[in-house]
């Protein structure tokens, strides 16, 4: 049966297009991929290669074959016969050359010698043949340029000549021939369906031009242009590397309570006894442990949340906020006039806690709160004006004076860093007030003094668990404990203040306790590496109560899981 009428259709024009190159180069997958749309993997391709040409007669026997064969190039109507050949140099190939109107010479990109030969023997074979027709040069497998050569290797016919890395040609070799020998140059893939098109269209713009030249009198060829430049490949995103991340060396045990000694990225300081002691912490810590903290750390201070201060802050226009200034100092002078202390013991302050007897520190009422006379200045009279911000606090909560922003020598790196600084009632001791700040479930001093202060404070797990050791029923503590650690590994989902910016996306994260739970953490916010010192800046995210700061650091997706478990783990720890 012969079904192709193409050659009597009045302005299609038929062009045959000849094939050409050294065997194996690509001929018949490039031509099967135009005409047949034959698309296959690359291991599908490499495990196959058996010599072959691909029939012309298709176009007689294979309506799809023919229908394919037409197109539309420039408004020209055509219909392209394509002709296989054998890559055997010493085949009589005088028939494929015979009335050809283009001719398109393949080489590998992966065989340098066919490329050469290109020079060698095809050029000057088709000059030969057919001096007159155009001819197009295409180098194949151009997906073997980015490809693993030695997983290519492994697939390919165990008698195949490896593919070396130097056997692969850069794209000015092609280039530098086509140039050369006066011809345009195209790349292509099948495996990565690439620049069949480009091939196919260029070579019907050569030989239509060809063809205008001699039929000058056909219109419709009038707009055809000449073969255009091929569009860069783009190459394939590598694959990911596996990054293998071994599990971080194991801290010493002392966990978070080491950044007591180390106060690394501390971004709470509280000044006790009117200022004279200093303590730097980690609001995260504090904020997990304890309703009270948490609270104070997501106060509302002049329209802005603590948590999440940044270089606005500063930047707060003078006029804006002095007249609250004024106010909030105004109220912090009459606050702390009437500044309630803890009345433990008439004897005196200190002497109170210490005084206290078992049964009477035990029982709540034994707390007393009382009018101060002889209170000591609140921060708030000194310091709430310093950063326009900041809040007197003796009504909100026994034991806390005033909480406001500041600029305050960071204790490890010494440069100024914004930080909450929070006054504390002069009766609060430093040392019972570290104990209820670094081991918030653990006992440890002065239990009667601990006890006075987890209370006053509103710790009431440590309060309950002190009490609990004074009664020698420290086995209920275990209990304590347990609900204490989930409450604040849920709680720690909600105040991560680092960002790791990832392939896949971001993981929040929280410094105090990636530091706290390895020491790559440790060094990498550490001393002079730029993560060390990038402000906590981010407006855009105030519904994260306790802060939200951007690092810049990259780290390779595979760092999810780990940030992840890193975070979580630190969150259950002590
Ligand atoms: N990776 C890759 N392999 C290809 C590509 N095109 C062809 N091949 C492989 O190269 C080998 C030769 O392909 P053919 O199309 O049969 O080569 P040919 O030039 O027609 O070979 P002869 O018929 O011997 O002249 C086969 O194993 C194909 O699977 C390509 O774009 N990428």
């Amino acid at each position: 049966m012969d079904i192709d009428t193409d050659y009597e259709r009045p302005n299609v024009e038929t062009i045959k297009c000849v094939v050409v190159g050294d065997n194996a180069v690509g001929k018949t997958r490039l031509i099967c991929a135009r005409a047949c749309n034959a698309t296959l993997t690359q291991y599908q391709l490499l495990a196959t290669h058996v010599p072959t040409v691909w029939a012309i007669d298709q176009y007689r026997v294979c309506q799809e074959v023919l229908e394919r064969s037409r197109d539309v190039v420039d408004e020209v109507s055509v219909s392209l016969r394509l002709w296989d050949t054998f890559g055997d140099h010493h085949k009589d190939r005088r028939f494929a050359y015979g009335r050809s109107d283009v001719v398109v010479l393949c080489f590998s990109l992966a065989n340098p010698n066919s490329l050469r030969h290109v020079r060698t023997m095809w050029f000057p074979e088709i000059k030969h043949f057919c001096p007159r027709t155009p001819i197009i040069l295409v180098g194949c497998q151009l997906d073997l340029r980015y490809a693993d050569l030695d997983a290519v290797n492994r697939a390919r016919r165990p008698l195949a000549k490896p593919i070396k890395p130097t056997d692969i040609l850069p794209p000015e070799r092609g280039h530098e021939v086509a140039k050369e020998l006066g011809i345009p140059y195209y790349e292509t893939s099948i495996v990565a369906q690439f620049g069949v098109k480009d091939v196919f269209d260029n070579a019907i713009r050569a030989a239509l031009i060809s063809r205008r030249h001699l039929q000058f009198w056909k219109s419709h060829l009038k707009k055809v242009q000449r073969p255009l430049l091929q569009a860069p490949f783009l190459p394939p995103r590598p694959p990911r590397p596996i990054v293998g991340i071994p599990d971080p060396p194991p801290t010493n045990g002392e966990g978070p309570d080491s950044l007591f000694c180390q106060p690394l990225c501390a971004d709470v300081l509280f000044l006790l006894q009117g200022g004279s002691n200093r303590v730097f912490a980690h609001k995260v810590y504090l904020a997990t442990s304890c309703s009270k903290f948490y609270d104070l750390f997501t106060l509302d201070l002049g329209g802005l949340i603590f948590g999440v201060l940044g270089e606005e802050q500063d930047n707060k226009e003078n006029t804006e906020s002095g007249e609250e200034d004024e106010q909030s100092r105004r109220g912090a002078k009459e606050q702390a006039g009437r500044t309630k202390s803890l009345d433990i013991d008439k004897d005196g302050a200190e002497g109170g806690v210490r005084g206290l007897n078992r049964p009477q520190l035990l029982q709540q009422g034994s707390l007393r709160t009382s009018q101060s006379d002889n209170a000591l200045p609140s921060r708030a009279q000194y310091s709430l004006g310093a950063m326009g911000t900041g809040r007197a606090l003796s009504g909100w909560g026994r034991g806390f004076l005033s909480v406001c922003l500041e600029h305050v020598d960071d204790p490890m790196t010494r440069r100024p860093r914004l930080m909450t600084v929070v006054a504390m009632d002069a009766l609060i001791q430093e040392e019972p007030f570290k104990v209820i700040l670094s081991s918030l479930d653990e006992s440890q001093g002065d239990l009667m003094q601990v006890a006075t202060i987890a209370e006053l404070l509103e710790v009431f797990d440590l309060r309950m668990m002190v009490a609990n050791v004074l009664n020698r029923e420290s086995f209920m503590n275990q209990e304590i404990t347990k609900a204490f650690h989930v409450r604040r590994a849920n709680r720690i989902k909600e105040c991560l203040n680092v960002v790791f910016r990832l392939d896949d996306g971001c993981l929040p994260a929280h410094k105090p306790l990636l530091i706290s739970s390895c020491d790559w953490m440790a060094a990498m916010f550490r001393g002079s590496f730029k993560e060390s010192y990038i402000e906590e800046v981010s407006s855009s995210v105030q519904d994260r109560p306790l802060g939200y700061s951007e690092n810049g650091g990259a780290v390779n997706d595979s760092a999810q899981s780990f940030l992840g478990s890193m975070l979580l783990s630190s969150g259950n720890s002590g």
